[in-house]
């Protein structure tokens, strides 16, 4: 039987109706229009697609968006002043500092100085600690984004055994962070795999939740999948120039019970999660909510 193939690019147009409307009600009682700023430094062709898919989704849903492009040779100083300016300005609710960085740049000394009431993408030490502790303020997006796409399945999360592909502070381990927390779309017990975990293939093939975060395309293959298995690729590697998943899709999908495509899966999502934040941020820094 072939699996259900879970629509991202449907389910993140939902919720990015719901959050137009939720954005609609909040500019009328606050006068404010949350505004999120992205910087991007370089051109790295990946993250300029990322960032205009985001531009489009914010202008969609009422959001201000405003794009800071700095080159490639910029100093860590510069971009520490223009992050310092932005943590200032009180007409932006969300910092979005795109990744990676040139090596330059020391990436860790960017995020720790965001503030984090205005860091949507949940990497401020602050708020990955808030989230290890089970008292989220933002959840971060990919991971967040995932957990929705997990729950449209209506599977019970609750005991299974998770395996997730990929320790980065971006995707696998916070996706961990949420899975093992109590409660919906959660309780499961979680396996985090990296580039040296022994009997990876064993270890997957246990898995009722398969999550693949590590940039190799087409990794998993049908025989690493327990039949029934809910498959979430968050794997973009770019192949002859075609977009590819961490997952051997055609293959795996006859195998799995549910499993996201590649496009059109995880990378949506990503997104209306990010608006969800944004918003959310600025509820919190105009005291419409409490943080
Ligand atoms: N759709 C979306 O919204 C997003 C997609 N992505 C995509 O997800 C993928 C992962 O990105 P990201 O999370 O940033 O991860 P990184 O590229 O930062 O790290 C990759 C991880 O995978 C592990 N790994 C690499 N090769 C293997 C292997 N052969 N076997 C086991 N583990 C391996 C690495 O192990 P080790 O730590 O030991 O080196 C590392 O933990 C990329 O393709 C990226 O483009 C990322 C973010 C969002
Ligand atoms: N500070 C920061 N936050 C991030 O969340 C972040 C980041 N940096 N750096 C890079 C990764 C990657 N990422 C993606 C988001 C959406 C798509 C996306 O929209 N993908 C579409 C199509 C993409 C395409 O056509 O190339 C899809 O999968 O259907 C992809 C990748 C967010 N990341």
């Amino acid at each position: 039987m072939s699996a259900e193939i879970i629509d991202g690019k449907a389910l993140s147009a939902s919720f990015r109706e719901q959050i137009a409307q939720e954005v609609a009600q909040f500019k009328a009682e606050s006068q404010v229009v949350p505004h999120l700023t992205a910087i991007l430094v370089g051109d790295d062709p990946a993250s300029a697609v990322y960032v205009r898919n985001k531009e489009r989704a914010c202008e969609k849903a009422g959001i201000q968006s405003t794009l800071k492009r700095l080159p490639a040779e910029t100093t860590e100083a510069e971009l520490i002043d223009l992050v310092q300016q932005l943590n200032a300005d009180p007409e932006v609710h969300g910092i979005l500092v795109q990744l990676p960085l040139p090596k330059h740049i020391n990436e860790t000394a960017i995020l720790d100085i965001v503030n984090p009431l205005k860091d949507v993408d949940a990497f401020h030490p602050e708020n990955v600690g808030l989230i290890v502790q089970g008292r989220p303020r933002y959840l971060p997006c990919t991971p967040y984004g995932i957990q929705q796409m997990i729950l449209s399945t209506k599977m019970e999360t609750g005991g299974k055994h998770a395996v997730i592909l990929g320790r980065s502070e971006i995707v696998g381990k916070p996706m961990a962070m949420l899975l093992i927390q109590r409660g919906v779309g959660a309780d499961a017990t979680v396996t985090i795999c990296h580039s040296r975990t022994q009997n990876l293939k064993e270890i997957v093939r246990s898995a009722d939740i398969i999550i693949a975060a590590i940039g190799q395309p087409e990794f998993v293959t049908a025989d690493m999948v327990k039949p029934g298995a809910i498959v979430i690729d968050v794997g973009i590697n770019r192949v002859d120039g075609k977009l590819v998943g961490d997952v051997a899709f055609e293959s795996v999908k006859e195998v799995a019970s549910a499993i996201t495509p590649v496009p059109g899966g995880v990378g949506p999502m990503t997104i209306a999660m990010l608006l969800k934040n944004t918003l959310a941020a600025a509820r919190i820094l105009t005291g419409k909510l409490s943080d």
